[in-house]
């Protein structure tokens, strides 16, 4: 089936045209209202937005073919990632596309800053030539303050020594190699609001980060310090700076984000030494193209390969890897279904091993994969984006090991799955690296090929049961397909695994059950 996406932001035409060399049917429809987006967003298996569309959780709930929301840009807080989690929905964004332009921005606002440029052109504009109202103060020898020194505050920390600006900068995760290798000073946040000139942000908002800048935080800042926000709004309380600007305690400030946007009314519009972009940070042909392009590719991957890029909910898997690990996943998915089917809900932990080719691999899909199957049989909404979290919510603890010893198999996946009686285990290989097969279930050898409806049977190994076993089914009028079985020792515990022609139904499942020697028969379904 053609994949279908929709593009419901302004959007460089780049994506559009990228998805359909791609061969996936797109349609462009920026400014959709929510209840337009509701309305047709069942159709499409991608979404691919900027900021102004809100992908929240009922949004999702009728997005029912769903598969991808793309975000071209940084910022993914206009999509409710845990619905999308739950509902099995990929969120990727682009990183890096718009760093620069968003870096510029902040510095370009600096400078508007220090020499008070929208209002002297508004002057000067107004015919009024006022050269002495606008005494500005020099950037070289100053401090700027850097709050977040990720992608776009590193790039803003270069641009400033370039000025020759001295560079502080406030980010727990900014490691003391990374301080120096930035050329910046790593320190407190206290520390930096006392010593800044200038201060930028540049974290994302989060509970952490959330009034970062707050009414105390103002109140301990530098007197006359100017401040930028190109970040996020929410990261400084706006009423608190309108005082501190009218008290002369912050000298200037510029915002390019706001905590309610659009933002087309705030107290802080027409203070002296406030300035405003709507939102422009990203807003250069470059940056949208370069995310325009991203967005596309990552999603055209995505889609038509099964490739993960820049996704915040899932790990990432290359388009190139991808088609390598495609028949592992059918595998670990099978092998996870397997165990889920006859072990049933009492699992406590999972324990996924890889081993020869398979070791060379990737391991989180594969795990995923296991978790997909596994509690894919008792819910039918599991994938592999939601899997590894809601195994995280039921607190199964799982493990993954590579081995690089040399085994029976060029390549092996073994499921180890805990319950309160102990651990039980089952294995597969891949057959001519593609075909996905059973090699041993519970310590038992057995070689089956998972597929359509089977039957489990453990009986006890002794002479006439496959004879009895195959007139019960013959008498039923099912048909066996394949026949596979397994012992653990002569005499001892022998397994089946028997697929079918169509489902047994639970009377059968109860004759066999009363078979003499059969000691557990589980229906399974592949
Ligand atoms: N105005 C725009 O148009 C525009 C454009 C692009 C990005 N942005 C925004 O800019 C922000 C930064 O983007 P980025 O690409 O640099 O992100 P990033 O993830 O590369 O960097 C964020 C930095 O913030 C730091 N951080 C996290 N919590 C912190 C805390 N409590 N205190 C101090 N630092 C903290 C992180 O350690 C990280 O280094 C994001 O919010 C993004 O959405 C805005
Ligand atoms: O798309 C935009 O214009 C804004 C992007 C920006 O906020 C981001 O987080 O990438």
């Amino acid at each position: 089936m053609t994949p279908k996406v929709l593009i419901s932001d302004k959007m460089d035409p780049k994506a559009a045209a990228i998805f359909r060399e791609r061969g996936i049917e797109v349609d462009e429809k920026p400014g959709l209202g929510k209840d337009e987006l509701k309305a047709i967003i069942r159709d499409y298996h991608g979404l691919a937005i900027r900021s102004a569309t809100k992908v929240t959780a009922d949004v999702l709930d009728a997005a029912t073919s769903l598969k991808v929301v793309g975000r071209a840009g940084i910022g993914v807080d206009n999509v409710d990632i845990a619905a999308a989690t739950a509902r099995g929905v990929v969120v990727m964004n682009t990183p890096f596309g718009n760093s620069i332009t968003t870096a510029e921005h902040a510095v370009a606002l600096m400078f508007a800053l220090a020499r008070q440029l929208p209002e002297a052109d508004a002057s000067t504009q107004a015919g009024k030539w006022e050269k002495n109202r606008f005494m500005g103060v020099e950037l070289t020898a100053k401090t700027l303050g850097l709050i977040g020194a990720g992608n776009i505050g590193s790039i803003v920390a270069s641009r400033a020594l370039g000025l020759k600006m001295k560079v502080v900068a406030f980010d727990p995760f900014l490691t003391p190699e990374r301080a120096l290798e930035l050329g910046v000073e790593k320190v407190e946040l206290d520390a930096l609001l006392a010593r800044a000139d200038f201060i930028t942000l540049h974290t994302p908002l989060t509970d952490q980060t959330r009034g970062i800048l707050s009414r105390e935080a103002l109140a301990r800042t530098k007197p006359g310090v100017r401040i930028i926000n190109c970040a996020r709004g929410g990261l400084i309380d706006e009423a608190a700076l309108k005082e501190a600007l009218d008290s002369g305690q912050v000298a200037g400030a510029a915002l390019d984000v706001f905590e309610t946007e659009p933002a087309t009314a705030s107290p802080l519009f027409g203070t002296p030494g406030f300035i405003s972009t709507p939102h422009l940070g990203a807003s250069t042909s470059e940056a949208q193209v370069n995310v325009a392009i991203q967005v596309a590719e990552q999603m055209s991957d995505f889609l038509l390969l099964g490739g993960v890029t820049n996704a915040i909910n899932m790990p990432s898997l290359s388009a190139e890897e991808a088609p390598r690990l495609k028949p592992y996943m059918a595998l670990a998915e099978k092998l996870g279904r397997l165990a889920g089917q006859v072990l049933g809900e009492e699992v406590r932990s999972v324990a996924v091993e890889v081993e020869g080719a398979a070791a060379e691999l990737n391991p989180k899909p594969i795990t995923g994969a296991v978790l997909a199957g596994l509690m894919g049989t008792y819910s039918q909404t599991v994938n592999m984006v939601n899997a590894p979290v809601l195994a995280k919510e039921r607190g199964l603890d799982v493990r993954e090991v590579r081995h690089d010893r040399e085994g029976d198999y060029h390549t092996l996946v073994r499921v180890t799955v805990g319950t309160d009686a102990g651990e039980r285990g089952v294995a597969g290989t891949l057959f001519g690296n593609k075909a996905p097969r059973l090699v041993e279930m519970f310590g038992v050898g057995v070689e089956a090929e998972l597929a359509g409806a089977m039957l489990y049977i453990v009986n006890n190994d002794a002479p006439g049961f496959i004879g009895k076993l195959g007139t019960t089914l013959g008498e039923a009028g099912i048909n066996i397909a394949t026949f596979n079985l397994g012992r653990r020792d002569a005499g001892g515990e022998a397994v089946a695994l028997v697929a079918v022609d169509g489902e047994v139904p639970a009377a059968v499942v109860e004759q066999l059950c009363g078979l003499e020697g059969v000691r557990e028969v589980v229906p399974l379904r592949f």
